[in-house]
């Protein structure tokens, strides 16, 4: 649709644009990023042909842009700048019938009724038809950008060019706005060229990405390709990480303030212990990365709550349950994570270790009546199973990669079914070393300050003191069961 080739041009003899050669597809949103004066709107003029170029070439449906009059241009491409001020006390409809301007035919260029209808569905597809016979002065900033979307798309272009289109937009109407227009995209075969800011709106809604740095091409691609956190910060100059999206095969852009690191010392959390919960709170919050019913996954916690429920305790809804729990003892879930069990939490087994610059602190609270052998619980048939539960909450000074804390879930995991296999907890049904029960939790809380750890499998220094501290603790915890029931 737009074939731009080895593409120079700027202002007064000085090249702002380098050498930039690259094309659109029919039925696309390439979005252009790059930093501020990088030359992204120079580019966009020229594509627009409101910038004579110095060299190269910008074809539009393979013919050469200076080959169409104005008009011409007008009836295949829209534009909707970034600064686009209006002065004029026109109402709203009249801005957006402005749209129309190139279809109007005869001396007198009166709208038929197709442009009226136009106009009319371009209001109500951007929300401005409730502002329709309203003066566009009296608009607020986002409001008058919507109206100038619409009156892009009365034009009914080919080619929608849009600088900065969610400038002034609330989340909302961003999202609203880029969602139309993958609509449009989709359904009316539009093609869409969009300087865009926000990296993840690029991400998310582009089918290519274009990377300008200082006026030259540093790269294009799929949005997956040039969400690349090494080549953005070489180009932004700023500390950036990319991060998954929670729910679509889309990186996302995360920015990381430069700030010294601070001082987290595990020695600064409390252990606040009834027979009803066991509550670790911290000064500081903690990324975690756990398999509990509250926080589960990845989040930053500063609360750690190990609840003690009855053995009878069945509802529907079991995370809300617990989530209005943590309210009523005026704890967040969003910055809490919360196992349960039916283990009396006097057995717990805790250790802090000091080893190796490795420093932990480790609680464990056991529960083996409902014990599995992992490897053969196949063989069960879908029983009701008696309560019982392992809940490990390991917390680790340092700065663990995604893969650290894998690695450190597998080593607990596998001390923990060491310890049971050394304390002769068998699965009742296979009668085979337990590995653990059918829903046990671990908690992987490190402070994310110092040196990075990227690994913590079980020979590391970061596994082994985790291993140690685990199999300790569970067998602490077993060895505590036991005994209470011994006594009289
Ligand atoms: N009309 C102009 N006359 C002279 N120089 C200009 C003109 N417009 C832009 N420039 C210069 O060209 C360079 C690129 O500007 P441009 O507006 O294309 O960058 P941009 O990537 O769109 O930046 P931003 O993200 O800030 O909008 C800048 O150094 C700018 O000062």
């Amino acid at each position: 649709m737009i074939s731009v080739q080895q593409l120079s041009g700027g202002y007064d003899g000085k090249k702002v644009v380098d050498d930039l050669s690259f094309s659109v597809e029919k039925g696309k949103i390439t979005g252009i990023i790059g930093p501020n004066g990088s030359g992204k709107t120079t580019l966009m003029k020229m594509i627009n042909g409101m910038l004579p170029f110095q060299s190269g070439e910008v074809l539009i449906k393979d013919k050469p842009i200076s080959s169409y009059s104005a008009k011409e241009l007008a009836r295949i491409i829209a534009v909707l700048p970034q600064h686009a001020e209006s002065s004029f006390d026109f109402t709203v409809r009249e801005v957006v019938a402005l749209g129309r301007y190139p279809f109007y035919k005869g001396l007198l260029k009166h709208s038929t009724p197709h442009d009226d209808e136009v106009v009319q569905n371009s209001m109500e597809f951007t929300g401005v038809e409730e502002f329709a016979d309203k003066s566009i002065l009296l608009l607020s900033g986002g409001e008058r950008q919507r109206v100038l979307l619409a009156k892009a798309l009365a034009q009914e272009p080919e080619i929608l060019l849009l600088d900065e289109p969610t400038n002034h937009l609330d989340l909302a109407y961003q999202m609203k706005l880029m969602d139309l227009l993958k609509d449009w995209v989709e359904g009316c075969q539009l093609t869409v060229v969009a300087i865009l800011h926000d990296l993840n709106i690029a991400s998310l809604y582009c089918d290519q990405v274009l990377l300008l740095d200082k006026g030259k091409m540093k790269a294009i691609g799929k949005p997956g390709d040039i969400m690349d956190s090494r080549m953005l910060q070489s180009v932004y100059k700023t500390n950036l990480s990319r991060q998954e999206h929670p729910q679509k095969a889309k990186p996302l852009i995360a920015l990381v303030p430069r700030q010294q690191d601070e001082r987290k010392d595990l020695s600064e959390i409390v252990l606040e212990a009834t027979p009803e919960t066991m509550i670790f709170r911290s000064p500081f919050s903690l990324k975690t990365m756990s398999s509990a019913l509250i926080g589960g996954g990845y989040q930053w916690a500063n609360t750690f709550v190990n609840r003690h429920v009855n053995k009878n305790y069945n509802v529907d809804d079991a995370q809300k349950e617990f989530e209005d729990y943590l309210f009523s003892i005026s704890l967040n879930p969003n910055d809490t994570v919360g196992m349960m069990t039916a283990a009396r939490l006097q057995d717990a087994g805790m250790v802090s270790v000091e080893e190796k610059g490795v420093k932990l602190l480790v609680a464990s609270t056991v529960g083996t009546g409902n014990a599995v052998d992992a490897g053969r619980s196949w063989e069960r048939k879908d029983q009701p199973m008696p309560i019982g539960t392992i809940n490990i909450w390991i917390f680790m000074e340092g700065k663990l990669t995604d893969e650290g804390f894998v690695q450190a879930m597998m080593t607990a995991t596998e001390a923990k079914a060491g310890a049971l296999r050394d304390y002769g907890i068998k699965d009742p049904v296979t009668g085979t070393p337990a590995t653990g029960t059918s829903t046990d939790s671990v908690c992987i809380a490190a402070t994310q300050n110092g040196e990075e750890m990227r690994y913590a499998g079980t020979i590391t220094p970061a596994g082994k003191a985790i291993g140690k501290a685990v199999y300790q603790t569970v067998g602490t915890a077993i060895e505590n069961y036991r005994k209470r029931m011994l006594q009289p």
